[in-house]
């Protein structure tokens, strides 16, 4: 037991000093209490452990890029702490453990932690508050990671999420807090406790977390931290004309030297950066400036998107899953995991597309649109695989992945929810050729490609022999030959897919696990097109 007892700041998210309600309370001082204060970050096994399912079709454990990410965005919370008299105190283990086991050895009177709505952080949530409050703790746990509650929205909506951007936009108006000033800084903290008997360690590596760091060629560009967060903001936001003119979805998926957009998102994902901070700084530029663009497509609207689906998959049952998910058409999906290894692996023989899961490979980001074009390949465009696979893989793989957002826009490009017109396909070859012709990306991501001739770069497999000789890429050996006929396999998934709504009509949401399977033996019975599709695979496989 301690000497003295104080307050407990669990960070899970909300890796930053600026901004952070649960942080600024945990540091107050109050008579009673001596006043110390624990910093904590435990390091839980349930997103880290590299097990060996992890390369198996579907795994969502965190990838090195992610880990790293963190890890640095802790390195850079300790040294932040540290400047303001304290440090981080990282343990490991199943959370709910730990932290009751440091209640109990620290006689924590205050125990403080930003509100989370996801699903894994809310059960977690309840075993550590029973305790608490059985022990007779104070709990703070204000909501700071969104520029809404989510629950105020569902509330205002008569107990339902709202399912539509402007929906969400009237009944969330502006936010209550905006018209105060936000407490930016802090200037000191109070001092860390005697930390007893419990295990404390560094910020540890990626090694020690079980990663090797030479699993990849290229490393991911973006460097963690709120310290990098800020920077990264205040340079973003330097240009105001970038910023007033900005508008979503023009922007060029293509450009990796200088993305298109911000690349805030990692930093928002871990909370590096406080969207409220993020949209106050937007709303005191567009009030400088004489004219600027507006919600869906501004960019203080992109940040209401990422409310929108924290709202909704906050109030949305099963909002990760196809069944059981009342805003999710029900489709038949196939379970193709050979199609879905060759899109994971970059080896779909589609070099628009290989490009892109390259950079997820290598990055961890990629551009909203480039997001679409792979998403929509795998599941409705081309592929017909499940989108809740992809999911996973973009799970695993992005640093900014973010369970409301990554399901909402999977959910969303599969034509599952949101969106529903699932004619309007993006071509795996004429869409990046519009924005890059010579292939640039393509040459970068995939250094196969890099001496394949411009008219040829989108389509590799329709360059002569001769010409494939030159460039030193021989389809079929060097480079794959594509895993299907675009315009055969998109035919198809227009099918499936006008059959599967046409069926969800019928049942009317209401689907029982009987009705899915009358739904599948119905589309198995027109095989033809399938088979179709395969034996052109064939020929060009
Ligand atoms: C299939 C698919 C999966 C996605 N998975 C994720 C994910 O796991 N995590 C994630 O943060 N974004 C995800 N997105 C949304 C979007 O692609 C990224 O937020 C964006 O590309 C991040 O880049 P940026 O920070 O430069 O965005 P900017 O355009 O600069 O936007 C600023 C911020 O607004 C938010 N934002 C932007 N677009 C969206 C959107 N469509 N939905 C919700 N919030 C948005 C992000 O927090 C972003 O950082 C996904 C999109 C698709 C199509």
């Amino acid at each position: 037991m301690s000497s003295g007892s104080g307050s407990l700041m669990w960070f899970r998210k909300g890796l930053r000093i600026h901004d952070n309600p649960a942080l600024e309370y945990a540091s107050k001082g109050s008579n009673f209490l001596s006043n110390f204060l624990y910093p904590v970050f435990v390091v839980d096994p349930h997103y880290m452990k590299p097990d060996p399912e992890a390369f198996s079709p579907g795994s969502s454990k965190a990838g090195l890029n992610r880990i790293q990410f963190l890890l640095e965005s802790l390195r850079d919370l300790d040294l932040n702490l540290k400047r303001l008299g304290s440090r981080l105190l990282v343990l490991k283990g199943e959370p709910s453990e730990v932290l009751i086991r440091c209640l109990k050895e620290w006689d924590v009177k205050k125990l403080c932690f930003e509100y989370d709505t996801e699903p894994y952080y809310q059960a977690l949530d309840v075993k550590v508050k029973s305790h608490a409050s059985t022990a007779g703790i104070e709990i703070y746990s204000p909501v700071s990671h969104t520029l809404f509650n989510p629950a105020d929205i569902i509330r205002k909506n008569g107990g339902k999420p709202p399912l539509s951007y402007q929906s969400f936009l009237k009944l969330a108006g502006e936010p209550s807090w905006a018209s105060s000033p936000l407490s930016i800084t802090l200037s000191s903290l109070p001092p860390v406790g005697n930390t007893g008997n419990c295990n404390i360690s560094e910020v540890p590596t990626v090694e020690e977390l079980g990663y090797e760091e030479t699993q990849q060629d290229e490393l991911s560009p973006f460097r963690g931290g709120e310290t990098e967060a800020l920077k990264r903001l205040r340079e973003s936001i330097e240009n105001k004309e970038w910023v007033a003119k900005f508008e979503k979805p023009k922007g060029d998926p293509s450009a990796f030297l200088k993305p298109a957009t911000t690349v805030l998102s990692p930093y928002l994902k871990f909370g590096c950066l406080s969207s409220r901070y993020f949209y106050i700084c937007l709303k005191d530029l567009y009030k400088n400036v004489k004219t600027h663009t507006v919600p869906p497509v501004s960019l203080a609207g992109q940040l209401l998107w990422r409310d929108f689906f924290y709202t909704v998959a906050f109030g949305t049952p099963s909002f990760d899953r196809m069944r059981g998910n009342k805003i999710c058409k029900q489709i038949p999906w196939n379970d193709d995991d050979e199609l879905l290894v060759a899109w994971r692996e970059a080896r779909t023989g589609f070099p628009w597309i290989d490009a892109i899961m390259t950079q997820l490979r290598m990055w961890g980001w990629m551009h909203h649109l480039a997001r679409h074009c792979v998403a929509c390949f795998l599941t409705r465009g081309d592929l017909f695989v499940h989108w809740e696979k992809g999911r996973d893989v973009f799970e695993r793989l992005l640093i900014d992945s973010d369970w409301a957002i990554n399901n909402g826009n999977w959910l969303w490009l599969s034509c599952s929810s949101f969106f529903y017109q699932y004619n309007r396909i993006y071509s795996p070859i004429s869409f990046g050729k519009k924005y890059d012709p010579n292939g640039d990306y393509i040459r970068h991501f995939l250094p196969v490609l890099k001496d394949m001739p411009k008219e040829y770069i989108y389509e590799p497999w329709t360059a002569p022999l001769s010409i494939q000789n030159k460039a030193k890429c021989i389809i079929g050996r060097d480079y794959p030959k594509p895993v299907v006929a675009h315009d055969s396999a998109s035919k198809d998934c227009r099918r499936r897919m006008a059959e599967a709504y046409a069926l969800n009509q019928k049942m009317s949401g209401m689907v029982s696990a009987e009705d899915l399977r009358n739904l599948r033996r119905k589309l198995e019975e027109d095989k033809k097109p399938e088979v179709e599709n395969k034996r052109q695979r064939k020929l060009i496989g």
